[in-house]
């Protein structure tokens, strides 16, 4: 049985990722509020528009923390940005779903979400993916390397450099890959699941422009940043 062992400079990386991920605190907030009160769906709407534009500037801010990241060619940043805004808001969307409450908040805050406003086709998949980050039960870690891990996926649109966006992956896939064998080790495939989640993220982000214009009212107002980041309007 190999003996895994996590480096000094691996150890760094690891906190300097995690302390960016902790910086980004405003997911919290919408968890609150909607347990707090009940919301009218164009409510609703504006507050994902207004938790989605602000986690938008909190994740540049994490990703411009990840050691190497202002060393890319400056196009290559933004379309690494764009291409991975939207998973990088359902990932924290799961993951602020996933974090334990008192008992019977889930249950509400699940409710308040499915009657949010999102058209029925899509509550289903949205809350399988949930659903399924819930089952993984992530440690913080885990959840900071697997963000820096989808913003730094070489294969995004209009990225030019490929290797060099691979280049500072990879490192983050070697520590994520010690982490989770030594967090979990009943599970050895737990990095392969782990992994298999960002497949079903993608499949979910196919659909977010849809699930946004779909949101059950008329004239869906977006900020400028959405409209730059999301295909929407
Ligand atoms: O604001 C949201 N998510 C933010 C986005 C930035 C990062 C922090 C979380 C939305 C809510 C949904 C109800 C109406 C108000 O918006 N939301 C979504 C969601 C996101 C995209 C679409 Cl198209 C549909 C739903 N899933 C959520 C899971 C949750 F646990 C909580 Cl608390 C909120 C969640």
């Amino acid at each position: 049985k190999e003996k895994v062992e996590i480096t000094k400079e691996q150890k760094a990386l690891t906190k300097v990722i995690v302390e960016a991920y902790n910086r980004h605190q405003i997911p919290q907030d919408v968890a609150k509020k909607l347990l707090q009160d009940q919301y009218s769906v164009e409510e609703n709407f504006l507050l994902l528009t207004e938790m989605a534009t602000s986690q938008v500037q909190v994740i540049v801010e994490f990703t411009k923390s990840i050691p190497g990241f202002l060393s890319l060619d400056h196009e290559d940043q933004i379309a690494l940005l764009k291409g991975s805004a939207v998973e990088a808001m359902f990932l924290r969307s799961a993951q602020v779903f996933s974090k334990k409450m008192p008992n019977g908040h889930n249950g509400i805050l699940e409710e308040r979400i499915r009657k949010s406003g999102i058209s029925e086709e899509f509550i289903t998949p949205m809350f399988n993916f949930y659903k399924s980050i819930i089952g993984l039960h992530m440690s913080l870690e885990e959840q900071a390397l697997l963000t820096a891990i989808t913003i730094l996926t070489p294969d995004r649109p209009y990225v030019k450099d490929h290797q060099a966006v691979e280049k500072l992956q990879e490192p983050m896939l070697d520590v994520l890959r010690k982490v989770c064998v030594l967090q979990h080790p009943q599970e050895p495939q737990y990095f392969a699941r782990l992994l298999g989640r960002l497949t079903e993220l993608r499949t979910l982000t196919h659909y977010h422009a849809e699930m946004l214009t779909s949101w059950r009212m008329n004239d869906h107002k977006f900020t400028p940043l959405l409209c730059e980041i999301w295909d929407v309007q």
